[in-house]
């Protein structure tokens, strides 16, 4: 069945040659006066106060049906940029990405509300991610047992801003989990929960790689990438370093590290 799967190799994304640019305003010399504003407008000169970032690099790869590929690198290297875009919430400056239905990015700062309730926000987040309202009702249970929040008392029914930083993310991840999706990218969500968690997101992941989804993980934790994921793709200061088996791609990559 696995052979079958990966004989078929239905491409669900496909980077080509993209890069992205950050414009910061407000960069450098202050906010600078109305007149010197002004006088710019006129003589049509660009704010001296824009810095732009390059941040991803001409980077293309394609990612196939079923696979959960790593996405590793140091810190600024590009990953949750690379993710953002993949989401479709940064564009870019040149080349394209092209997705096989909607992909949803499963990140740290994920927008739960901080003052409903968790049971609230567990309803608010599947029929965000388009479940029918029947659907929500009928998994609400498991969503909540896989979280584990109600572990140590009842405190699905406290609003999200008591959870500490960990059972928020195990929340949002069991949310975002219960849904199967043509392409998940999870940026460091696996990090924030505790070992036995880690271990169920792991098995979770699998399970929706089985599904047929395809899985982008982005995380320095080079053992959770590892069990998670059999290919990885190594970024560093947005270009692409090394796309090829996890073992070999990390191994490489922890190499780098040590200055071998
Ligand atoms: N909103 C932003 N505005 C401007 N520059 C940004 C913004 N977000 C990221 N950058 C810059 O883009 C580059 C890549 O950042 P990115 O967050 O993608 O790296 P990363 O590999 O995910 O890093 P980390 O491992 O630390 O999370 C960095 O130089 C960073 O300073």
């Amino acid at each position: 069945m696995a052979d079958q799967v990966k004989h078929e190799r239905v491409p669900t994304v496909v980077v080509d040659d993209v890069h992205i640019v950050y414009k910061v305003h407000g960069a450098g010399a202050g906010k600078g006066s109305a007149t010197s504003a002004l006088s710019r407008l006129i003589a049509k000169k660009r704010s001296p106060s824009i810095r732009e970032v390059h941040a991803v690099r001409g980077i293309s790869f394609t990612a196939y049906r079923g696979e959960a590929v790593g996405l590793i690198g140091s810190n600024g290297s590009g990953k949750s940029t690379m993710l953002a875009a993949i989401a479709g919430l940064l564009p870019t400056e040149k080349g394209g990405i092209y997705t096989n239905g909607q992909p949803s990015l499963l990140g740290v700062n994920a927008a739960l509300m901080n003052d409903l309730t968790g049971d609230r926000n567990v309803i608010l987040g599947c029929l965000a991610m388009g479940m029918p309202p029947a659907e929500v009702k009928a998994r609400y249970d498991d969503i909540v047992e896989f979280s584990g929040i109600n572990e140590k008392g009842d405190f699905i029914s406290l609003p999200m801003r008591t959870y500490s930083s960990g059972m928020a993310a195990r929340l949002r991840f069991s949310i975002a989990a219960a849904k199967t999706h043509d392409v998940l990218l999870i940026d460091e969500a696996l990090a924030t929960g505790d070992q036995k968690f880690q271990k169920r997101s792991e098995a979770r992941i699998r399970e929706l790689r089985g599904e047929a989804g395809t899985v982008f993980l982005v995380s320095h934790n080079n053992h959770a990438i590892r069990d998670t994921c059999e290919r990885t793709i190594w970024i560093e200061k947005g270009e692409l370093i090394m796309d090829g088996e996890t073992d070999e791609v990390v191994t490489a990559y922890e190499k780098f590290n040590h200055g071998g």
